[in-house]
């Protein structure tokens, strides 16, 4: 049984003050059951973690360089937000892929760095429009996946949480119907269970992401293969995230 999983990607949004008020009001609305987690911009990481003390609220950063440390001007390494008690860590979002040059190579590198210092990954894989429009859509999450998870072997990969996001879908208000989400979910996990086990594709954690709200994440969450969602601009707002997380 797979555990439901929520995350808020709240990406450049929130200073300090303004984070630690809208984590206040979210960790009193958790739901036992559901894995919620906040993952804030670096600059609140620490702010945010001490105010969640206590509590189940999970916290995560939104990128990482994959070296420990070195001349890598502007880059935050694995052992700073291990410091800091991160546990999740977003990979290759589609916007770090779209606007920072991310490649499925850097992709694997980074989620094999997070592996390595225990911060669980949270691998971003998606197609664009043109792409759903060629029907070339599968092939290319498949290929994402793949080199994604390149030289993961079972102990890690059960680890980590993969976020199907179709990049239409990203803040767009153009949801992926249910049914698309789930299908292309399902067969990320015939992929999971091709490279590596039926047992261990049964574990894996996937999300759907692009548009998730309150008022459709019912449906989304009803599907056969969804295990959670992974939200932005619905996260921003506390009374709006508490009601998606209460689903
Ligand atoms: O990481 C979250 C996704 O990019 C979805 O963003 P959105 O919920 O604003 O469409």
């Amino acid at each position: 049984m797979r555990t439901p999983i929520i995350a808020g990607n709240w990406k450049m949004n929130k200073t300090i003050e303004e984070a630690i008020d809208l984590v206040k009001e979210i960790k009193s609305g958790l739901k036992k059951d559901v894995e919620t987690v906040v993952c804030v911009p670096f600059t609140t990481l620490s702010q945010v973690k001490k105010e969640i003390e206590g509590t189940e609220l999970k916290i995560g950063a939104q990128n990482m360089h994959w070296e420990e440390s070195g001349a890598f001007t502007g880059e935050i390494s694995p052992l700073m937000l291990k410091e800091i008690g991160v546990d999740y860590v977003i990979i290759g979002h589609s916007e770090r892929r779209q606007y920072f040059g991310e490649t499925d190579e850097i992709v694997n590198k980074k989620t094999k760095a997070a592996l390595k210092h225990n911060i669980n990954p949270i691998v971003c894989v998606g197609e664009t429009l043109a792409q759903r429009e060629k029907n070339i859509h599968k092939e290319l999450v498949e290929s994402q996946i793949l080199k994604a998870l390149d030289h993961i072997d079972d102990e890690e990969v059960i680890k980590i949480v993969i976020a199907y996001e179709p990049i239409w879908a990203i803040g767009t208000g153009k949801t992926a119907t249910s049914e698309e989400a789930n299908d292309m979910i399902s067969f990320i996990r015939n992929i999971l269970r091709d490279k590596y086990s039926q047992d261990i594709s049964e574990k894996v954690r996937i999300q759907y992401g692009g548009s998730v709200k309150s008022s459709n994440i019912a449906e989304i969450m009803s599907q056969s293969d969804i295990d959670g969602a992974l939200v932005g601009g619905a996260s921003l707002k506390s009374d709006e995230f508490i009601k998606l997380i209460r689903f």
